[in-house]
C-alpha cells in the first residue's frame, strides 16, 4: 500500500475559474526522496497542502477525488495523529515561528512538548535536530533575531524534532544564497533514511542533490514522474523551468542544430565531457 496516495484531485479555491489541481494522481512509498517541480503560481503550495493533510478545511474542498495516508482519507485523522504522522514547512520561515519561544531551542522543543513526551526524550529529540541542522551554535538565540535561511533550518529543526514519517518542504532554498543553498541539500541528505521528503521547487539544480525521483507539475496534473533527464527532456520543462548552466549550454546547441540526435541533455559538467567524447568518438 502507497504511503501517501493522491487520486484524482480535482480541487479549485472558491471563486477561482480555473482549477489549480486538475485531476491529479500520485503516490509516495516510505523513504522516497521526491521533488516536484513546477514555476511560480502552478499550484506548489496547494499540492503540498493537500499532501500535508492541511487540506480540505472549512470552505477549501476537493470537488473530486481524495488524499489518504496508509490507505486512510485525511479527513479521518485527528490533528494530532496527522502532526506526529506528516510536517508541512512552509516558504515564508518566519511564519512558521510559534511566536512563544525565547530560544531556538525552545521553538524546537514547543511540538515534541505538546506531545506531553517525557523531558528526556524532548531533549534527544531537539539535540538530535540541532545537529541536523546545523544550529548548536544558535540555540539560544531569539528566533526572530535570525537570518531567513537560518530560519528556514529552524523551521526544519522544529519539523524534525516530531520524528515525522513525511517531511514536506515547500521552496526550501528560496531564501539561501547559493553557497548556502549546497551547505543545506547537503545536510538534507543526513535526513533519517527511512523518513519521505517531498520537496517543491522551481528549479531544477537545488533539487538534485537531494531527490532521487523528480516531477513536473503542469496545468494541474504530474506530466512526468523519473528522472531529471526526464524531466529536463519535457517540452514544458523548457519553458517552464530554470535549467543548470550545462543543460542550457546543450539546449542551445541543440536548438542551433549542433547536437548529436538521440543524445540526452546533461545535466553536469561530467556528464556533459563525456557526451562529447562519445559524440566525437561517433
Ligand atoms: N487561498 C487562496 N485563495 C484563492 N486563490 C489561491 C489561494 N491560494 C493560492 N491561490 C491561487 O492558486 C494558484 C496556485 O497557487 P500556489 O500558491 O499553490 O502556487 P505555487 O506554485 O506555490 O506558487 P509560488 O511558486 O509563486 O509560491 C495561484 O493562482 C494562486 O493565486
Amino acid at each position: 500500500m502507497a504511503l501517501i496516495k493522491v487520486e484524482d484531485l480535482f480541487f479549485r479555491y472558491p471563486q477561482a475559474k480555473a482549477p489549480v489541481l486538475d485531476g491529479l494522481s500520485v503516490a509516495f512509498e516510505q523513504g522516497e526522496r521526491v521533488a516536484i517541480l513546477a514555476p511560480n503560481a502552478a499550484g506548489k503550495t496547494t499540492l503540498a497542502r493537500w499532501l500535508a493533510g492541511l487540506y480540505p478545511d472549512g470552505g477549501l474542498v476537493a470537488e473530486r477525488g481524495h488524499v489518504s495516508m496508509d490507505g486512510k482519507p485525511w479527513p479521518q485523522w485527528s490533528a494530532a495523529e496527522r502532526a506526529a504522522a506528516v510536517q508541512f514547512v512552509g516558504q515564508v520561515p518566519s511564519q512558521q515561528l510559534t511566536g512563544c519561544a525565547f530560544t531556538v531551542y525552545e521553538e524546537i522543543a514547543f511540538g515534541p512538548c505538546n506531545l506531553a513526551l517525557p523531558e528526556g526524550e524532548v531533549r534527544a529529540r531537539v539535540e538530535q535536530a540541532l545537529a541536523v541542522c546545523n544550529l548548536k551554535h544558535l540555540a539560544k538565540r531569539d528566533p526572530f533575531t535570525l537570518s531567513g535561511g537560518e530560519q528556514q533550518r529552524l523551521s526544519i529543526a522544529a519539523a524534525l524534532a516530531m520524528q515525522p514519517r513525511v517531511l514536506i518542504l515547500d521552496e526550501p532554498t528560496s531564501n539561501l544564497d547559493p553557497e548556502s543553498r549546497d551547505d543545506f541539500i547537503a545536510q538534507l541528505d543526513a535526513l533519517p533514511a527511512g523518513l519521505t521528503v517531498i520537496v517543491f521547487e522551481v528549479a531544477l539544480r537545488p533539487s538534485l542533490g537531494l531527490a532521487r525521483r523528480f516531477m513536473l507539475l503542469d496545468e494541474g496534473r504530474i506530466v512526468v514522474d523519473g528522472t531529471p533527464e526526464t524531466v529536463l527532456a519535457h517540452p514544458r520543462c523548457i519553458e517552464t523551468l530554470g535549467m543548470t548552466a550545462v543543460a542550457r549550454a546543450a539546449f542551445e546547441i541543440r536548438e542551433a542544430g549542433r547536437w548529436p540526435e538521440g543524445l540526452a541533455l546533461p545535466l553536469t559538467l561530467a556528464v556533459a565531457e563525456q557526451s562529447f567524447r562519445e559524440a566525437a568518438r561517433a
